[in-house]
């Protein structure tokens, strides 16, 4: 799957929003799904992970307390009453009825195996207690954006 933008498309907006409270559903919770539970969880989200294997992301029990796991596959009707949602599975055809799903309920959704059925784009995140820095690429170098990523995080450290 490709992940470079048609030539000549704009950019993606770096949109900055309050997650506090927030109900966003993940699925999948392999490295992927589970770094990006975390990631929602820290920034306020309330979570809903599901994954018939989510326990084992979390083994030690350590899932933060506002992440619920959801012990089966994905099911259509899971993403009702989320405002954001991740399809991060390593099932194809269950990342593109997620992202199918959430488009159709105008929910913002990344699905990370799959640029062209995203509506958002999940930022490397580089924070400190005074600044928010997201960043994404203009398509799919993902090596570039972890080592700006990184650049940046020295700089603001
Ligand atoms: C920023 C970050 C956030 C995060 O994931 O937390 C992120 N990818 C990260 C890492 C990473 N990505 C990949 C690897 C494996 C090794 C490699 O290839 O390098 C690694 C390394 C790792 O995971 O450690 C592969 C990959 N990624 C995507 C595809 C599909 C495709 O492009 O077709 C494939 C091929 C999958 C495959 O073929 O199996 C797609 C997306 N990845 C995005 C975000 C979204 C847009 C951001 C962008 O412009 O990059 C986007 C478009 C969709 C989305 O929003 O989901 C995080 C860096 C965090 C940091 O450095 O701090
Ligand atoms: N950062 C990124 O954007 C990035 C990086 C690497 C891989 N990827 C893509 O992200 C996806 C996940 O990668 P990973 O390394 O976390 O995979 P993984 O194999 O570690 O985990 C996938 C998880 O999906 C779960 N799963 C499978 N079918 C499911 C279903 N129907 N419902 C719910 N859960 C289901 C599995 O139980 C497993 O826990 C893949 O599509 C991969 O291509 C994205």
């Amino acid at each position: 799957m490709s992940g470079c933008a048609p030539a000549g498309s704009p950019p993606r907006f770096p949109l900055f929003v309050s997650l506090v409270g927030a109900r966003c559903l993940v699925v999948g919770a392999g490295a992927v799904g589970r770094r990006r539970a975390e990631a929602l969880a820290s920034h306020g989200a309330v979570v809903r992970v599901v994954d018939p294997r989510a326990a084992e992301a979390w083994a030690n029990g350590a899932a933060p307390g506002s992440v619920e796991l959801v012990l089966r596959p994905f099911l259509p009707g899971d993403e009702e009453s989320c405002s954001l949602a991740v399809a991060a599975t390593s099932d194809r055809e269950t990342n593109r009825l997620v992202g199918e799903r959430c488009r159709a309920a105008g929910i913002p959704v990344s699905v990370a195996d799959a640029p062209d059925e995203c509506t958002f784009f999940f930022p490397a995140l580089c924070e400190t207690e005074d600044l928010s820095v997201g960043v994404v690429s203009r398509g799919g170098d993902h090596a570039l954006v972890a080592r700006v990523a990184e650049a940046i995080r020295g700089v603001i450290s």
